[in-house]
Order: C-alpha cells, then sequence, then structure tokens
C-alpha cells in the first residue's frame, strides 16, 4: 500500500540552541560524535552551530560540514553579511550546506533589540536573504519572536523572505508564549495570505518556557508546517526547545490522528540522549517523557501486575521502540505481590507460598523504611529469612543510646524457645552495648574473633550487612545480618552465630531460661 503520510523534516539544533543553554557548552570532540549519531539516526537537517559567534563555533560547523554523509548541515547567521559570509565559509564543504538566517520581526525587538523600522528591516531582509542564496542553494529564514508579531507585518516579511530566495521559512516561538490554537493557526494564516507560500517550506521552531514546546510544534504541523525543528532532551535557551525524541515518538505513537513520517531510527533516541546528556553536561529529569530513568520504570503494584498480564496494560510505547532493552518493575513500598513473585523467580530464588509470605512482610517492611529496594537487598532478605526461619532465638526489638556523651546503652529484647527476656547492657560504643545485652540474656563461653559491616547497596539508607565469627572451643562459626540499621543488623548477625552454634549442640548457658 502506497505511503500517504506526509514527509516531516526532522532540524535538530542540539548544536546550536541546546548549546545556548547555561553549562552546555560542548568541545568539539563531544559535538562530531554528537553529530555523528544524529546523521546516523536519521536526522535531516544538523544545526551545528553560529559560526561567526567564535572561532571554535566556525571551526566545529565546518568539521562537521566535512564530515557528514546524509544530513544537511546549517549554519545560524544574523541578518548581517559578515555573519552571513563566515556561515557561507563554514559548510561550504557540506555535501549539503545550508545557511540559517534570522532577524526579529515583533514590534517589540524592532523597537529595542533592532532599533530599525519595519521597511528598513524588509529592506534587510531582502538583502540578507538574496546573499545567502548567493553563496548556497539552501537557505532558511527565521523571523525571531514570530508569534509575538503583527500578523500582517509577518506576512510581509515572509513574502519577502520568499521573494528573495528562501527555502525554508521558520516561525519561531521564540519566547515560548504562543498556545497550540493561535501557534497552529498562524501558520495557516500566513500560509493563506502569502502569494509564493507554497514554495517554501514553513518550520516550527518552539521553546518550552509555558511547557508547551511539543504541543505548538504538533499544532504547527496540522497548521501546514513540515519542518521541525527541535533538541535532545529538549535542551535549549531557558526552559529549552521542544525535544525531538518527544516529537518523534508522538508523531509516530499517536499515527492515527497525525498522519506523518520522519526520518528517524526510534531505537537510537536512548543513545542520543545519553551521549547529549553527557557531553552537554547536563542530567536528565527522572520522569523526563521517553528518555527519562522512569519512562518504563513501574513501582505501583496495581500497574507491574497489569505489565505483567499484558504490558499494553500501563505501556503506549515498547521500551524497544526507543532503544531500551526493557521495561523496568522497580521494587517498592507500592509493589504488590504479583510483581515481588516474579522478581523472586527472576533472581532464581523459589519460596513455598509460607516463606514468600513471610518474605513479603518483611519485604514491606524494608521498603518502608528504605527509598530504593535493590535485588541485593531482596537477596539479603531471603537469605536472612530462610537463614533464621529455624532459630531457637529471635530479636524482638533494639534500641540503643549512642553519641558522644556516653556511656552507649542497648536495651533488647529477644525470644527464646516461646519466652521473650529484656535485657539492658552498657558498652565501650554502641555494638559493644549491644553484644553485651546478648551475653548477659544468653551466657556464653565464645570469643569474638571477626565483626564486619560492609553495605549492601549505595546510598546513607543502604542496609548493612555485618558479618560475625564466633569460636567456641575448636568450633567457628560465621553468620550474618543485615538491616538499615547497623545495630540491628549487628544484632541479628551475633544471636545468627549463636543459633548456630547451639544448633550444633555447642554449649550456652541462658541466665533466665534452660537453653541446653
Ligand atoms: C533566539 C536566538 O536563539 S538568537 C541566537 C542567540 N545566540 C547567541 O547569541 C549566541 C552567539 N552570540 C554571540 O556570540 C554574540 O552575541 C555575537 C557574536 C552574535 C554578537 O556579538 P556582539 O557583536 O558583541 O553583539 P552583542 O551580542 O553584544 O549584541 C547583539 C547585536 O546583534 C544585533 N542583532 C541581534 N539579532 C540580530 C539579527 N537577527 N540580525 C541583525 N542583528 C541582530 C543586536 O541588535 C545587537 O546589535 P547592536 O550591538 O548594534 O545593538
Ligand atoms: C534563531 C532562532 C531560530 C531561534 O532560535 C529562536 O527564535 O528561538
Ligand atoms: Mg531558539
Amino acid at each position: 500500500m502506497a505511503n500517504t503520510k506526509d514527509r516531516v523534516v526532522i532540524f535538530d539544533t542540539t548544536l546550536r540552541d541546546g548549546e545556548q543553554c547555561p553549562g552546555a557548552t560542548m568541545t568539539l570532540d563531544e559535538k562530531l560524535a554528537v553529530a555523528e549519531l544524529l546523521d546516523g539516526m536519521g536526522v535531516d537537517i544538523i544545526e551545528a552551530g553560529f559560526p561567526i559567534a567564535s572561532n571554535g563555533d566556525f571551526e566545529a560547523v565546518s568539521e562537521i560540514a566535512r564530515r557528514t554523509k546524509r544530513a544537511t548541515v546549517a549554519g545560524l547567521a544574523r541578518a548581517i553579511p559578515a555573519d552571513i559570509a563566515r556561515a557561507g565559509e563554514a559548510v561550504r564543504h557540506a555535501q549539503r550546506g545550508r545557511i540559517h538566517t534570522f532577524v526579529s520581526t515583533s514590534a517589540i525587538h524592532l523597537a529595542h533589540q533592532m532599533r530599525k523600522t519595519q521597511d528598513e528591516v524588509i529592506e534587510i531582509i531582502l538583502k540578507t536573504v538574496a546573499q545567502a542564496r548567493d553563496l548556497v542553494e539552501d537557505v532558511e529564514w527565521s523571523a525571531m519572536d514570530a508569534t509575538r508579531t503583527d500578523i500582517d507585518y509577518l506576512c510581509r516579511c515572509v513574502e519577502a523572505a520568499i521573494r528573495a530566495g528562501a527555502t525554508t521559512i521558520n516561525l519561531p516561538d521564540t519566547v515560548g508564549y504562543a498556545t497550540p490554537q493561535e501557534y497552529g493557526a498562524m501558520f495557516r494564516a500566513v500560509r493563506e495570505r502569502v502569494p509564493d507560500a507554497d514554495k517554501a517550506i514553513f518550520s516550527v521552531h518552539c521553546h518550552d518556557d509555558l511547557g508547551l514546546a511539543v504541543a505548538n510544534s504538533l499544532a504547527g504541523l496540522e497548521g501546514g508546517a513540515r519542518q521541525i525543528e527541535c533538541t535532545v532532551n529538549g535542551i535549549g535557551e531557558r526552559a529549552g526547545n521542544a525535544a525531538l525524541e518527544e516529537i518523534v515518538m508522538a508523531i509516530r505513537t499517536r499515527a492515527d490522528v497525525m498522519p506523518y513520517d520522519t526520518g528517524i531510527d526510534t531505537t537510537m533516541l536512548t543513545r542520543a540522549s545519553k551521549l547529549v546528556s553527557h557531553a552537554a553536561n547536563f542530567p536528565v529529569q527522572y520522569n523526563k517523557a521517553i528518555v527519562g530513568r522512569n519512562a518504563f520504570a513501574h513501582e505501583s503494584g496495581i500497574h507491574q501486575d497489569g505489565m505483567l498480564k499484558h504490558s499494553e496494560t500501563y505501556e503506549i510505547m515498547t521500551p524497544a521502540s526507543v532503544g531500551l532493552a526493557k521495561t523496568s518493575l522497580v521494587m517498592g513500598k507500592h509493589s504488590g505481590r504479583a510483581a515481588f513473585k516474579s522478581k523472586l523467580a527472576e533472581l532464581g530464588i523459589s519460596l513455598s507460598d509460607n516463606q514468600m509470605q513471610d518474605v513479603f512482610e518483611r519485604f514491606k517492611d524494608l521498603a518502608d523504611r528504605k527509598k530504593h529496594v535493590y535485588d541485593e537487598d531482596i537477596e539479603a532478605l531471603v537469605d536472612q529469612n530462610l537463614a533464621t526461619a529455624h532459630d531457637r532465638i529471635k530479636l524482638v526489638s533494639l534500641s540503643v543510646i549512642a553519641g558522644t556523651r556516653g556511656p552507649q546503652r542497648a536495651t533488647m529484647k529477644i525470644e527464646m524457645d516461646g519466652r521473650t527476656f529484656t535485657e539492658e547492657a552498657d558498652g565501650n560504643g554502641p555494638v559493644d552495648a549491644v553484644f553485651n545485652a546478648i551475653h548477659a540474656m544468653v551466657p556464653h563461653d565464645t570469643v569474638l574473633e571477626l565483626y564486619q559491616v560492609h553495605a549492601v547497596t549505595e546510598g546513607t539508607d543502604a542496609q548493612a550487612e555485618v558479618s560475625v565469627r564466633l569460636k567456641a572451643g575448636e568450633r567457628s562459626v560465621t553468620a550474618r545480618g543485615a538491616d538499615p540499621d547497623t545495630l540491628v543488623a549487628s544484632a541479628k548477625a551475633y544471636l545468627s552465630a549463636l543459633n548456630k552454634l547451639s544448633a550444633v549442640s555447642v554449649r550456652l548457658h541462658a541466665q533466665h531460661a534452660a537453653v541446653v
């Protein structure tokens, strides 16, 4: 069947407008790497920089122009002859080069930025676009602040630009002020009213000051635009530009209402996002659409259950379509049994129903206390659960007073053979106090050979895993305890070691109860 979709040209300005956001300056090598990826990904036009801005920008545009195999390479220029000459020089060696020249058109810009009359600006447009056209075939003209420009004057400017040879007309929402309805209507009006409008491709260029950049860009398409200017991760001046990945995936995912095609290989979007984030030193927010770390992650039990039954219950795109290996079901306090079971299966752990119920309850307790529950946390929970299932001595509660003033004091309750015992003990440090409390309740004759703490995962709320080795006579046992509280982990490890000794019949002298 013939493709009836209109082709939308993707013009990426990550290396120009994207680089204009504070702190995003990229080195030549970084720019070359980004340009190569954009070219491979199917971007139609790469705006590589603003050649008059600096020698570095000139060099970057020239080098990208030389190396780029497929995409058109554009250089930006003000409506000033020297800018246009420099941009022409920079794209001279491109297989396909474009000069992108712009001038303000709104009353506020004319009065305060340009300090020119409307007629003077029309003259400037005619001259500078013609100059650019003498240098290259492909000339884009932009009306800076188009969305705050009087529509009659905007039409006069566009007509002048097309008459002078512009092949693409860009009507930017420079300050991110437009609403989608207004933006679409502006394109319809200009295209209807300018006599030779059909000789040029119309382009959208939207900023995100009101969070409308992508919506406005798509509205521009409805108004007849067929080029979209955007940046990877939406980086750009102030609140940024329309995000390339969001536009491309919106068009692809909602093909039912937007019958357009882009030439983008969407499976490269995640790589592009990572590369640009790294090169521009600009982190991607976690909940960013398409490429944020949570874009394909589910934590809540109901969603996880739905995802396990059928991924389309809660995902409108597949992770593979944007180059992500898989959806992640994040384990946390909102997770349910279905996801927990699936996680255990993924970790190769099989438990009886009773064990599963027990571990699940402990997991929920842990998740209440800890921001991220990692696979290692779950493994530690299961290990602990299995290791302590038949223990004679169990920790019921522990509180410790620690700090600079001393003495450090532990108050501990344990359960032993069905009875509970409580003890309070001081120590030379909180761990010593904990172990003294245990000793008082379960007198025993052992030597502590090893006490070691390490974090199961990262972060200050990570579970501590404590290892304890006790020697009783000729026999040594090592045991572990895990908990976000290092002292609780220490108590668990010590009690676990005593349980192991008890299980191999080493004599423990119970103070309060007959344990032997
Ligand atoms: C909406 C946008 O994103 S526009 C692009 C913005 N990007 C940048 O500005 C990044 C690169 N810029 C630069 O390196 C510098 O600003 C340069 C090299 C372009 C100019 O530097 P300077 O000559 O020192 O000028 P400065 O930046 O102080 O002021 C800008 C001048 O350009 C003029 N100007 C601004 N836009 C245009 C335009 N489209 N056409 C003609 N002149 C313009 C301003 O009126 C001002 O002129 P004035 O000095 O006569 O008042
Ligand atoms: C230079 C132009 C196209 C621009 O970036 C804007 O108007 O936002
Ligand atoms: Mg811009």
